[in-house]
């Protein structure tokens, strides 16, 4: 057994037996203070540590929680066991609504608004008579457990720690499925996710709601825990102390959640106890050694304190179990020599200047075409308007006979059309095999509550499988299980390759895959192309490489200052003045 199973479960039995040894009560009390933290800080992993979006407000949500279980227990006897249902309903409302209006803004507004809606739950609850204003809601009933009333600490803790324990392992089980992968890809910016068939702003709405639900079952347990609610645990302070616990333990790790809530809860009870005594008076000292705390562990251990264990433990070796999953179905391929991609007269305006002045090119089924030009031709912005990256000013792109020109990258790649980047976009801390496996995003449907249940393994099996399959037809079936990080450049770009070909495209685009590679690398990629041509692909390629063009292309259109210069086979092409005068700068 590894060493990480075997800490594991010493971990879940240590947590078993805790309240059946003879340990002081203050002891449990801490423990499910702990725990109830520690739920919170698992949303903040899913929210921040994986999808990089900054909440403050998630004390609040625990406040929805806690507050609608005490309002509907005390003042309408309502089972616990029916407000949570209720609290999560009004919490979900309440998350998506806040997210529906924020997340489509990028940049500060999120972590603002999460601010803007800490204070105001908070001010609001204390102002609301039916709720008791500042002094909350006395009185509320203990959680009856089949039977038994969970009044005592002892009684209490096995209720909240097995709601920790299953919630931690159905965000393992989410961050390591489909909508996982989507979810990490969120975070490095939504173009390349969005190319791999992601609705990235679904995805990061859904890891709001997430989040925000597990912090309204922490309030819902906090407040039959301590009987009584007020607004001033659920207040912006206390939203900032949940992503300070976040970010200590591991923001990105689900055990650096529990960690990170162990290690503030028990250095803020001490502190409470040490510093008044320190300093010769009362005060809120503690806030201060957190902010000292939070300085240092963002300059010097970013990833907080489970990468330290996790540098200890060894690392995670996934079982190939994919070997005999079904194939994943596969799109009908256009026959050779049918048109595959119509660009007419695209136009692309960047205010006064014309990056692409209405040009035309065409792609058929089972030909590699170049587009080649000298630095600021406009051979990327061509690029983007042809994937759906940047919308076009006039003109239109046809794929397949369709008008794909004002879709979003996501609704073109459905269509079959797939892409690799200039600059690598790779999720670097995950496997070559499920970094490749995120291409297959739209070959698959399973979503969160079957990844959370584990009930996606038929599909995820497959996808995987698909995965080695793309790995194995580009001859890097030696890094399957590779941080895709530590890969060199050549195999990086090749494993872009690899994802692109795992969404089963018609077409597939290339932008300057050559970049950065040396010599035996770049020979390896030519057979690559050429074996993808010959199994009937369409590629287009941004290629600043002329001798792999040359090698490769069947095709090649030459722009210049963002016009078509000419187009027309590698061998017309090297033979033309203009072409030449183009790359030397030179007048033609
Ligand atoms: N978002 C943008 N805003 C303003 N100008 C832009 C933008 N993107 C590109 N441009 C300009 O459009 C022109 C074409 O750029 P583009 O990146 O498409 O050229 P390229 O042929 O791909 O160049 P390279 O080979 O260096 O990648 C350049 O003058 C560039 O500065």
């Amino acid at each position: 057994m590894n060493i990480r199973r075997t800490s594991l479960i010493v971990f879940l039995l240590a947590l078993a037996v805790l309240p059946l040894l003879p340990v002081p009560e203050f002891w449990i009390t801490q423990a499910n203070y702990i725990g109830l933290y520690a739920l919170v800080a698992l949303g903040l992993v899913l929210l921040t540590g994986v999808a990089g979006l900054t909440s403050f407000g998630q004390a609040a949500f625990v406040g929805m929680g806690a507050y609608t279980t005490a309002y509907l227990s005390t003042a309408h006897g309502f089972s616990p066991w029916v407000t949570v249902w209720i609290g999560l309903v009004i919490t979900a409302v309440f998350a998506l609504v806040l997210a529906w209006v924020t997340l489509r803004m990028s940049g500060h507004y999120l972590p603002l608004a999460t601010i803007a809606w800490g204070l105001s739950l908070y001010y609001t609850l204390g102002n609301i008579d039916a709720l008791g204003k500042y002094d909350g809601l006395l009185g509320l009933p203990a959680i009856n457990f089949f039977g038994t009333e969970l009044r005592s600490g002892r009684s209490f803790y096995y209720l909240l720690w097995v709601i920790v324990v299953l919630a931690s392992f159905a965000t393992l089980h989410l961050l390591d499925s489909r909508v996982g992968r989507a979810l990490r890809a969120v975070k490095g910016g939504t173009t390349m996710a969005e190319a791999m068939g992601v609705n990235t702003f679904r995805t990061k709405v859904m890891a709001f709601v997430i989040a925000a639900l597990f912090a309204a079952v922490s309030g819902w347990l906090f407040a039959h825990f301590q009987r009584t609610v007020n607004p001033s645990p659920f207040g912006l302070n206390k939203g900032i102390e949940y992503l300070f616990m976040a970010v200590l333990g591991g923001v990105g790790h689900v055990w650096g959640a529990i960690v990170g809530a162990g290690i503030v809860k028990i250095l803020e009870e001490q502190l409470q106890v040490w510093l008044p005594k320190l300093m010769g008076s009362s005060g809120n000292y503690e806030v201060i050694v957190f902010g000292i705390v939070l300085v240092l562990v963002l300059h010097y251990a970013r990833d907080g304190v489970w990468a330290f264990i996790e540098g200890w433990l060894p690392p995670v070796k996934r079982k190939v179990d994919w070997l005999d999953a079904a194939p994943l179905a596969e799109q009908t391929k256009p026959p050779q020599g049918e048109l595959v991609l119509d660009v007419q007269a695209v136009r692309k305006q960047f205010g006064g200047l014309v990056a692409v002045n209405d040009v035309s090119f065409q792609v058929k089924a089972g030909e590699i075409v170049g587009l080649i030009g000298p630095n600021g031709a406009g051979k990327s912005t061509t690029f983007n308007l042809v994937t759906g990256v940047l919308p076009a000013t006039s003109g239109a792109v046809s794929f397949r006979g369709q008008r794909i020109d004002g879709l979003a990258s996501r609704d073109i790649a459905r269509r079959g059309l797939s892409r690799t980047f200039q600059h690598v976009k790779m999720i670097p801390t995950m496997t070559v095999l499920e970094n490749v496996a995120l291409g297959a995003h739209l070959r698959g449907s399973r979503g969160v509550a079957a990844a959370m249940l584990r009930l996606d393994r038929a599909e995820e099996r497959s996808l995987l499988r698909e995965a080695e399959r793309q790995l194995k037809r580009i001859g890097m079936e030696q890094y399957l299980h590779e941080q895709a990080g530590n890969l060199a450049m050549g195999p990086q770009r090749l494993m872009e390759i690899a994802r692109a070909l795992c969404a089963d495209p018609a077409l597939l685009l290339l932008d300057e895959p050559a970049a950065g590679l040396r010599h035996k690398e770049k020979q390896a990629l030519v057979e690559v192309l050429r074996q993808l041509r010959s199994e009937g692909l369409s590629i287009l390629l941004v290629e600043h490489d002329m001798d792999l063009v040359m090698q490769v292309t069947d095709r090649i259109v030459v722009m210049e200052f963002g016009t078509k210069l000419m187009e027309g086979t590698p061998s017309e092409v090297q033979a033309s003045p203009a072409v030449r005068a183009a790359y030397l700068g030179t007048e033609h």
